[in-house]
């Protein structure tokens, strides 16, 4: 038996006998502690470049282990960087040329397209994760090509990549829309909230300071940083250090991030509230589009209610209200003020809510549904749950009025009536039972 399978598990609570074999089994001992430590390191370092998103260029994004990318990243070529070209050229006379990233998801679908219809130079990025069905997403990408907007595939971890897109095109504003979205799910897979929110942000930023010239960023933060704020409605001066969520929390630091990058490199960041946006092509992993589903399929839906049987409401705002909200960002965005990863003065820093200002509880939104789907739904109300769930959003939009007159036009009732038109023609009405 060799001196070493003596040795327990757990070095330092290991104190070696003085033994007669002591002496000669020590030159043996050091040499197998040498290889053992050295193989550590080796891997230790192995694992660290096979993990890091810019190690190679064409690796696949950074290893989520729940997270399942579909799309590797393959990027690159002459035929590569001239769709990239195209799709980003300019056609309107003072137009933007504007890089979306989650431009395959609900808003950033919603947005790119509204960019391009107006001459802005448009090019996406989306890495096409299956969160919720990626064939959604592929059909958006569609609908996107063939107005002219490419999509790269490829995460925002991957900085390598955004580098070449920056190298290819001198981008005015980004758009920053990817995100890993979702309340709840943040206690099922919270890594994929700091891998997109936190680490994905983070890369973005890098490359954009060092960008020449640097961009504008407008981005996606969220109402659920208000939390367990109680002062109604939200205001973008009241308190947001009471996160009721880790996705919460994870754009709660992505405000703070965006501050940073303000601060030291002169970004110019413009950071937007959403508040629970709705309407066609949504999010399937949202209430609304899940209660559709459900209720065309007979299945019981769980609804929310407060303590005491206390309402459950929603500032739900049409994505079309929301599209405008991020236009008027972009279009009142002033220039970032760095150069070459240098500020050479201060720049613009803004956060504004883009919310409906009507709340409306949730029951209602299921009488709306069961009206405009001619089903009755089958209600199973519930306790919230404690799973980062808030009972109450309100905006105050005054801010983004004033900067940019944000004023939405279309309340709850009118845009669910759009998207279950939507819904039915997408899914087709005995698809959208049958699934
Ligand atoms: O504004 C935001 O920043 C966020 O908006 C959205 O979150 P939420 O407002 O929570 O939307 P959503 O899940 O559709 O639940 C709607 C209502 O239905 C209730 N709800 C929900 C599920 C359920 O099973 N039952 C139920 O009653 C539930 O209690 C709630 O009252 C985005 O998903 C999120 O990514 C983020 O962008």
């Amino acid at each position: 038996m060799s001196h070493l399978d003596h040795t327990p598990s757990t070095p330092g609570k290991f104190k070696i006998d003085k033994s007669p074999y002591y002496s000669r089994t020590r030159w043996h001992s050091s040499v197998a502690k040498l290889t053992l430590w050295s193989s550590l390191f080796v891997a230790l370092i192995f694992l660290f470049f096979y993990r890091s998103p810019s190690s190679s260029s064409n690796n696949p994004p950074s290893s989520d282990p729940s997270r399942r990318y579909l799309a590797s990243a393959n990027w690159g070529g002459a035929a590569w960087e001239k769709r990239v070209r195209t799709s980003a050229r300019i056609r309107s006379r003072n137009g933007f040329s504007v890089l979306v990233t989650g431009a395959a998801g609900f808003v950033g679908t919603h947005v790119s397209s509204a960019l391009k219809r107006r001459g802005d130079g448009v090019l996406g990025i989306d890495n096409f994760n299956d969160y919720y069905d990626p064939t959604l997403k592929r059909a958006r990408q569609a609908l996107l090509e063939r107005s002219g907007v490419f999509i790269v595939e490829g995460d925002i971890n991957d900085v390598a990549l955004l580098k070449k897109l920056f190298d290819i095109v001198p981008f005015t504003h980004v758009m920053h829309l990817a995100a890993q979205a979702g309340v709840r799910y943040a206690m099922q897979n919270p890594g994929s909230y700091v891998h997109s929110n936190i680490a994905g942000f983070v890369s973005l930023l890098e490359v954009c300071k060092d960008a020449n010239p640097q961009p504008a960023i407008v981005w996606a933060s969220s109402s659920s940083v208000y939390g367990l704020n109680t002062k109604v409605p939200f205001s973008e001066k009241d308190r947001t250090d009471q996160p009721a969520s880790l996705y919460a929390a994870t754009k709660k630091a992505g405000e703070e991030i965006a501050h940073t990058y303000n601060h030291i490199y002169g970004l110019s960041l413009t950071g937007l509230r959403f508040f629970t946006v709705f309407g066609p092509w949504g999010r399937p992993d949202m209430a609304y589009f899940f209660f559709t589903k459900d209720i065309l399929k007979g299945k019981s839906i769980p609804i929310f209610e407060a303590a005491n049987h206390g309402t459950v409401a929603r500032d739900f705002t049409y994505i079309d209200d929301i599209v405008k909200g991020c236009l008027g960002s972009l279009d009142t965005a002033e220039k970032s003020t760095g150069s070459g990863g240098k500020k050479k003065g201060p720049a613009q820093l803004r956060v504004f809510n883009l919310g409906n200002t009507s709340p409306v509880p949730v029951t209602d939104l299921v009488s709306i549904l069961e009206r405009l789907l001619k089903v009755k739904a089958k209600r199973n109300v519930m306790k919230l749950p404690r799973n980062g769930d808030v009972p109450y959003t309100h905006a105050n939009i005054s801010y983004a009025q004033k900067e940019f007159g944000y004023k939405p036009t279309t309340d709850l009732q009118t845009g669910l009536k759009k998207f279950v038109r939507w819904y039915l023609s997408y899914y087709g009405d005995k698809k959208a039972v049958a699934r």
